[in-house]
Parts: C-alpha cells; sequence; structure tokens
C-alpha cells in the first residue's frame, strides 16, 4: 500500500520554489503542451463551477505528463470580490499523485504555486515578445498578482522606472511599502501606461481598464485577470490592434472575454513560440493573454516535491 501524502504547507513553498529553476521549466512545459502530443501532455481546458451563491468558481485543472511521470491536478476557487474585500481573489491547492499507483504523494499549498508561475509565465511572455531595450513597465492592480509580477519582472529585466496603478490610493501606497525595490505610484491608468514598454494587468476587473488608445505602438502586455468569458481588462481596440499570444488556444476561446467578446484572433500560444513554429512579433504591440493551465502548476509541484525530499522539510 501506498505510504499517507505529504502535506508541504505555504512557508516550505516559499523556502522550495524559485525563479531561476522555474523559469526554464515552465519554458520547457509550454512548448511541450503547444506541440498537442497526447503521449507527452494530457491537459483539458479548465473544467469551471459556479458557485452562484458567492459570486465565484471553483476550477479543477488536471494534467498528466507521461514521458515526465507527473500526474498532478489542482483546485482553485476565485471570486467576483465586492470592492474593499478582504477575502482573497483565489485560493488553491494543488495534488501530485503516483500515476502508477494513483495515489496522492503530496498535497501542496497552491497559492504561492500559482502567484509565481503565473507571473513567471507573463514574464516568459515578455521575454519572447517585448521590444528591446525596453525601460518602462505598468502593473494595474496591486495585489498577490502585482506583487509577484513585480518581484520576477524586475528580477529578469533592467527596467529603469515601475509604475503601478490602483483603484484605491490606500492599495498603491500598500503595494508600494511592500516591495523591495522603486515603484512610482500613478493616479490614474492613462498615466502609468503612457509610453510603457510593458504593462501587466492583475485585477479583479470585469470591465476593461486598460483602452488602446493609451498604448505605446509597439509595447507588450501580459493580460493576466479577466479569466471568465464574461470578463473584460483590455478595450476591443487593444484586441484587434495587437498580435495576440495566448498560453492555450483553447482556453482563450473557452474563458478568455477579452478574446470571445472582441473577437481578436489567437495569433499563437507562448509555446509555439518557443517551438519555433510560429514567430515573435517583438515590433508590434501585443498581447499576451493569460488564462493559466495544469501543465504549470504540475511542473511546479514537481519541483516542489523534488526539493522537499532532496532537502527535507524545515524541523
Ligand atoms: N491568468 C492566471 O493564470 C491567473 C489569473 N488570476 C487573476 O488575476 C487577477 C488578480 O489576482 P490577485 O492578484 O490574486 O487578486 P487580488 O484580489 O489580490 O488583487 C486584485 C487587484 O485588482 C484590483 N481591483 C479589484 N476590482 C477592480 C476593478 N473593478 N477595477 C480595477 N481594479 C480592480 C484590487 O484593488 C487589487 O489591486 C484576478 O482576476 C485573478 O482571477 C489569478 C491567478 C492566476
Ligand atoms: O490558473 C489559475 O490558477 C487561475 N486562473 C484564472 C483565475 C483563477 C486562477
Amino acid at each position: 500500500m501506498a505510504g499517507r501524502p505529504v502535506i508541504i504547507w505555504k512557508q516550505e513553498v516559499q523556502r522550495l520554489l524559485r525563479y531561476g529553476e522555474l523559469v526554464p521549466r515552465l519554458e520547457d512545459a509550454l512548448g511541450k503542451f503547444s506541440r498537442r502530443d497526447s503521449a507527452e501532455v494530457i491537459q483539458p481546458v479548465r473544467c469551471t463551477v459556479p458557485l452562484q451563491k458567492h459570486h465565484g468558481f471553483l476550477g479543477s485543472m488536471p494534467t498528466y505528463m507521461e514521458n515526465d511521470g507527473v500526474l498532478c491536478t489542482k483546485l482553485v476557487c476565485f471570486y467576483q470580490r465586492e470592492a474593499g474585500s478582504t477575502l482573497p481573489a483565489t485560493q488553491a491547492t494543488v495534488m501530485l499523485l503516483d500515476p502508477e499507483v494513483g495515489n496522492v504523494k503530496a498535497v501542496i499549498d497552491g497559492d504561492e504555486i500559482t502567484g509565481m508561475r503565473t507571473a513567471a509565465v507573463s514574464a516568459i511572455s515578455a521575454k519572447l515578445l517585448m521590444c528591446p531595450g525596453a525601460e518602462v513597465l505598468a502593473i494595474l492592480g496591486t495585489g498577490q498578482q502585482a506583487l509577484t509580477h513585480y518581484n520576477v519582472f524586475t528580477d529578469m529585466f533592467p527596467f529603469k522606472e515601475v509604475r503601478v496603478w490602483s483603484r484605491t490610493r490606500q492599495g498603491v501606497e500598500r503595494f508600494c511599502r511592500s516591495v523591495s525595490g522603486p515603484v512610482t505610484a500613478c493616479v490614474s491608468v492613462e498615466e502609468a501606461v503612457r509610453g510603457a514598454d510593458a504593462i501587466v494587468t492583475v485585477t479583479r476587473s470585469t470591465e476593461p481598464v486598460l483602452f488602446g488608445r493609451w498604448v505605446k505602438p509597439g509595447a507588450h502586455v501580459a493580460a493576466v485577470g479577466a479569466c471568465r468569458p464574461d470578463w473584460r481588462e483590455l478595450d476591443d481596440v487593444l484586441m484587434k490592434e495587437a498580435v495576440v499570444y495566448s498560453d492555450s488556444r483553447e482556453g482563450a476561446m473557452t474563458e478568455s472575454g477579452d478574446v470571445i467578446l472582441s473577437g481578436a484572433e489567437v495569433f499563437a500560444e507562448l509555446g509555439d513560440v518557443i517551438n519555433g513554429t510560429k514567430p515573435a512579433h517583438r515590433e508590434k504591440t501585443t498581447v499576451f493573454k493569460s488564462l493559466g493551465m495544469g501543465v504549470e502548476d504540475a511542473v511546479s509541484a514537481k519541483l516542489i516535491f523534488d526539493q522537499w525530499k532532496a532537502k527535507g522539510s524545515r524541523p
């Protein structure tokens, strides 16, 4: 019989997961996903159950990577919170299973994984699609994802200025206090994004907050929020003018209001660019529409579990 699953809590995940190791594994996983070889990766579009009374959704994200011996699923609840709510926008748990026997090997806190792997994939999109010599980054939103995006973007790229905008002054002030590097607080989205080379949208908005008329031609946008078919963060002008990339074409066509409601075409997946089967249009305005994928959680969970076994849990 299989032993009991190990439980890996948030502090352990924070100790074990490092962008330097995570980013190359995510690039590899995105490439494998886009090859659509079912002997390599099986990852359906997220199955979502509405939690109508609570204005939320339960998402189930199973993934099997046969050659890597990884069987994993994430359960994530995400909500449309009232302005001012102190409850989290998302809560996640990741389970790593033994594909041969079927037992759960590890139950891992999913919040840190979701924060770090989402930001790391956005940074990969910028690595592939942002114009060379980018100097200004703008972040719209000041929650969990804003923080992980700030950390990995400033780690991977030499921005001269990072601007941040939130709906509330308190949100921006809290964010500025929580980051370890320089940041410029902005009072409007327009002020934050005018002239920016890279823009990250990490809000819970269900209406467009970023308008194409403010976006510098050639800028790269990583659009992370609005993960329901009737939710928006970007307007039609931006969606139609930009070359649109996504993590999963099927995911974008099923879950992204920005893609579905604007009628924009998804030009390529990030994995297609990584595999060299589609070009990276760095010279054009680009949008990476992120929905989040099970393969990203699966490689993160394997990395954490392998590290946990090698280094042991903290006494
Ligand atoms: N693409 C992906 O893989 C993932 C996407 N997400 C999505 O990313 C977004 C941000 O997530 P977290 O940072 O965890 O949430 P959070 O609740 O920590 O932060 C959300 C931010 O959005 C702001 N906000 C809320 N309503 C707004 C509105 N109507 N207009 C403008 N700003 C508004 C809040 O003030 C806050 O600054 C959410 O939409 C979430 O569902 C989260 C995880 C993974
Ligand atoms: O991939 C994820 O994890 C999520 N994506 C969309 C919103 C909630 C979490």
